[in-house]
C-alpha cells in the first residue's frame, strides 16, 4: 500500500486500486460513492440544531427503535448516492427492512458489489451534539452477475469482505477504511471539501488503559464479563483502566483504536444477543480491527467467521487492543 503525506482520498483510491487482487476500477468508484454521500451528511450533521434535522422522524425501524431525523436523512442520502451511480447491484440498511436491489434486469451493468451500511451510528446522540458515525461494508456477490441479488449475497461470513470502514462525524470529520490491506485514516478540510491522508497504517496498540462498556447494565451481564470489568478496575499495575464510553460505537472503536482499548456490548439477561447487528456494525469493524492488529470476538467465535443466518441479527461484540481482548476470553473462558 502507498502512503504519500498529504495524498487525498481520491489520490489514494487511483494510486492504490491495483493493489486490490480484484481490481476494475469498480470498488474505487464505490469508495468515491461513499466518499461523496460522507461530505453531504457532514454538512447536515454539522449544521443540526440550526436546520430541522434533530429529534425523531415520527418512524420506526424493524428493530423497532424510534428513527431520529437524521438516521433517515443518511439512510436517503447513502441509498441515493449509490444506486445513482450504478456500481452496486443491492444494499442494506439499517433504517430498511429488507434489502434494495439495483438495476438487476439492466443487461448493460454488471455489478458485482453489494454494500452493507449503518447511515447513522450513535443515533442517541444526535441531539446532544456528541460525536456519530457511519459504517459500510462491501461484499462481491456470490449469485451470478446479470440475476437480480438476494438475500445469499449479503449473508456472507465477514471474512468475504472486500472492504469495509466507518466515517466519524467529530471534533473533524474523518473516513477510515481498509480494503484487506490495511486500515488508512483520511481527515476532511471543511473549508475545500476535500479528505486528505492524516493516519497512514492505522494500528491497535497491542495494550491498552481504556474500557469501553455502558456499565449501567452492569448487574445483566455474563459473570465472565463481570469479573473482567472488576479485573480492569483493580488498583495493580497499570490499572484501574480509565472508564470511556461515548455510547457511539464509531467514536468509541477510533479512540480506542489510536489509544488503546477495548469495546464491550455484551449479551445480557436483558438483551439476549446483546444489541449490535453483525452485519453493518461487528463485521467491519472486525475486519478494521485485524486489519489494524487488533482483535473482534463474540465471546466464543471470531466474529468475522460467524456465519450470518438473518439481514439485522445481533451479536455480542467485545473488540480492540490484542491483548485485552485475549484478557477478556480468559475470564469468559472460566465459566464455557
Ligand atoms: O445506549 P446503549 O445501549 O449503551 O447503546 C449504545 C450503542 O448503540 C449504538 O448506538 C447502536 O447503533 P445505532 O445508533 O446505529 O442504532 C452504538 O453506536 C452504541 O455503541
Ligand atoms: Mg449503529
Ligand atoms: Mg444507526
Amino acid at each position: 500500500m502507498q502512503h504519500k503525506k498529504n495524498q487525498t482520498l481520491g489520490e489514494f483510491i487511483i494510486e492504490n486500486q491495483d493493489s486490490f487482487q480484484y481490481s476494475s476500477g469498480e470498488l474505487s468508484k464505490l469508495i468515491n460513492a461513499i466518499r461523496l454521500a460522507a461530505k453531504v451528511v457532514n454538512h447536515e450533521v454539522n449544521k443540526a440544531g440550526l436546520v430541522d434535522i434533530l429529534g425523531k422522524a415520527g418512524e420506526t425501524n424493524i428493530q423497532g427503535e424510534d428513527q431520529q431525523k437524521l438516521d433517515v436523512f443518511a439512510n436517503e442520502k447513502f441509498i441515493n448516492t449509490l444506486a445513482n451511480r450504478e456500481i452496486v447491484c443491492g444494499i442494506a440498511s439499517e433504517e430498511e427492512d429488507d434489502f434494495i436491489t439495483i438495476n438487476s434486469n439492466d443487461e448493460r451493468h454488471q455489478n458485482k458489489y453489494v454494500v452493507l451500511i449503518d447511515p447513522l451510528d450513535g443515533s442517541s446522540n444526535v441531539d446532544v451534539n456528541v460525536s456519530v458515525g457511519t459504517i459500510f461494508s462491501i461484499y462481491r456477490r456470490v449469485t451470478p452477475v446479470g440475476t437480480p441479488v438476494t438475500l445469499e449475497d449479503f449473508l456472507q461470513p465477514g471474512n468475504q469482505q472486500v472492504a469495509a470502514g466507518y466515517v466519524v462525524y467529530g471534533t473533524s470529520t474523518m473516513l477510515v477504511y481498509t480494503t484487506g490491506d490495511g486500515v488508512n485514516g483520511f481527515t476532511l478540510n471543511p473549508a475545500i471539501g476535500t479528505f486528505y491522508l492524516s493516519h497512514p497504517n492505522m494500528q491497535f496498540p497491542e495494550d491498552g488503559t481504556i474500557y469501553s462498556v455502558n456499565e449501567g447494565k452492569y448487574r445483566h451481564f455474563h459473570q465472565g464479563v463481570k469479573d473482567y470489568i472488576k479485573y480492569c478496575q483493580e488498583e495493580v499495575g497499570d490499572r484501574p483502566y480509565t472508564s470511556r464510553y461515548i455510547g457511539s460505537l464509531v467514536s468509541d472503536f477510533h479512540r480506542n483504536m489510536i489509544k488503546g482499548g477495548i469495546y464491550m456490548y455484551p449479551k445480557s439477561s436483558v438483551t439476549q444477543e446483546g444489541k449490535l447487528r453483525l452485519l453493518y456494525e461487528c463485521n467491519p469493524m472486525a475486519f478494521l480491527a485485524e486489519q489494524a492488529n487488533g482483535l473482534a470476538t463474540g465471546g466464543r467465535t471470531r466474529i468475522m467467521d460467524i456465519k450470518p443466518t438473518e439481514l439485522h441479527q445481533r451479536v455480542p461484540f467485545f473488540c480492540g487492543s490484542k491483548n485485552m481482548v485475549n484478557k477478556l476470553q480468559e475470564f469468559l473462558e472460566k465459566y464455557h
